[in-house]
């Protein structure tokens, strides 16, 4: 079912950056460093709906879901509940409409193992009959035992009985992910953030446990925030509940739209790249080659500049003025982000040349060894002032020369969320104003037509 207008929660440029420690001896003698987990996300989630956060390990889903349900203090931006800010109604500031009780209530958290959050002592009945005490007062103990039974039944738990005098070991990870469900359904929750709660199921629970959750779901008009670095589970619990998918990479949201269409079409290359390692959800296609450019996720405390999906990008864009295909633009990317990480070095290099040949043979070394494609004209030209600066040591003369004709708006200008021709919102410069929304695929370049 596809959610109703009114936000339940909202999310206004959400940042959450945690201070760590260098790493140091007792982190003395290192310097602070900061972890942009989570970097400007702004996202609505509507009464009644399924929205699906994938993306790589560390990417800030985690991070991003307890901030949206008050589990995390964000450090910028804001998240509100029903308009309710929640953190002025934790601290009592303001003018608060909704107490922070109620708050805490409305928003609930289904762990991915849900063992570590059910008490070994305590018996299913008992773990259950707490959330009800507090929040329902009014129900009798009969009433509320009445009610327990009645959960577990629905939620396959048969004979409810049995499963109510059990302790926690006494249950398989399914049965006790079912439990947590229950006790986050008896708060009566406006959204439920599911984080990996099925990754740890066996394959063959997984799709009856997403099938129980949209029941539930779609009963008890509860939001669902499920978390998953998973696109095939994302896009069976969004698709059939007629939800959104959210892509998220290091710490931003890159896209997010109906399942439908970040499947079918997706516009952000790294939801292109992510549905290729899907192979299950395009079975049509034949296997084509991995459209990223590296497999390595970059460090989330030194993030790369501009779009933060640019130094795996193989649409990353050339400057307007610079003619050059789009393999070989890739191949000058590549050589300049060796340089700047110090993979090249000159010695090795002249150690594999003939000295007595002079620069000359050092520059035609590196072409042979960096470009597959051809160069010709001001492209060459400067990329073998480049070879010749660094044949004498000079990496910043280097660095600099490529900077100056090769820079991309892609490492200069983080890229704001832009509604796409069909309506989902993908932050990505191939979208900017005045790029055509059906991108050209960038990835197929002429490499004879490089100048
Ligand atoms: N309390 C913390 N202190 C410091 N860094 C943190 C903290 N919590 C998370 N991080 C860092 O923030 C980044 C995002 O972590 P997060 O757990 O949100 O990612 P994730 O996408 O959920 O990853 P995974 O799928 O592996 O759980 C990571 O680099 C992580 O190491």
């Amino acid at each position: 079912m596809s959610g109703s207008d009114e936000a339940v929660l909202s999310l206004e440029d959400v940042e959450v950056h945690f201070e760590s420690n260098g790493g140091g001896l007792f982190g003395l003698f290192s310097e602070a460093e900061t972890v942009r987990a989570v970097d400007g996300v702004s996202l609505d989630i509507s009464s009644n709906q399924v929205v699906a956060l994938v993306g790589e390990s560390g990417c800030g889903k985690t991070t991003l879901g307890k901030t949206a349900i008050g589990l995390q203090e964000p450090t910028g931006g804001s998240v509100k509940y029903r308009g309710q800010d929640i953190r002025e109604a934790r601290e009592g500031r303001g003018d608060v409409t909704i107490p922070y009780d109620e708050i805490r209530r409305a928003l609930q958290i289904i762990h991915q193992d849900p063992g570590s959050s059910l008490n070994p002592n305590t018996k299913v009945m008992a773990v259950l009959e707490t959330p009800l005490k507090r929040w329902q007062t009014d129900l009798s103990r009969e009433d509320r035992r009445a009610r327990i039974l009645g959960m577990l039944e629905r939620v396959g738990m048969s004979p409810p009985q049995d499963y109510a005098g059990r302790y926690p070991h006494q249950l398989s990870g399914g049965e006790k992910q079912r439990v947590a469900l229950v006790r986050a359904l008896l708060m009566n929750p406006d959204v439920i953030l599911a984080d990996e709660a099925i990754s740890a199921l066996d394959v063959s629970l997984r799709i009856e446990m997403m099938d129980l959750f949209l029941e539930l779901q779609d009963e008890f008009g509860t939001s669902f925030l499920a978390i998953s670095h998973d696109l095939s589970n994302a896009n069976y619990l969004a698709e059939k509940a007629d939800g959104l998918i959210g892509v998220m990479y290091l710490g931003k949201l890159v896209e997010i739209g109906p399942a439908k269409r970040i499947i079918h079409d997706p516009k952000h290359p790294y939801t292109k790249a992510l549905r290729w390692a899907t192979p299950d959800l395009h079975p049509e296609e034949a296997a084509t080659e991995m459209p990223m450019r590296k497999i390595d996720i970059p460090d989330p405390k030194n993030p790369p500049s501009g779009c933060r999906f640019h130094t795996r990008c193989p649409e990353v864009i050339a400057p307007d003025d610079v003619d050059i295909a789009q393999e070989t633009f890739i191949e000058v990317m590549t050589y300049r982000e060796q340089l700047a990480d110090g993979e090249i070095d000159p010695e090795e290099v002249w150690a594999e040349v003939d000295p007595e040949a002079g620069t000359e043979a050092f520059v035609a070394h590196l072409f042979d060894a960096l470009f597959e494609t051809s160069l010709s004209g001001a492209n060459r030209a400067t990329v073998r002032e480049s070879f010749e600066a660094l044949a004498e040591e000079d990496h910043d003369h280097a660095r600099a020369v490529l900077r100056e004709r090769f820079e991309s708006v892609c490492e200069t200008t983080i890229p704001e969320p832009r509604e796409t021709a069909d309506d989902h919102p993908v932050a990505c410069h191939l979208y900017d104003e005045g790029a055509a929304f059906d991108a050209p695929d960038r990835t197929a370049g002429d490499a004879a037509a490089d100048d």
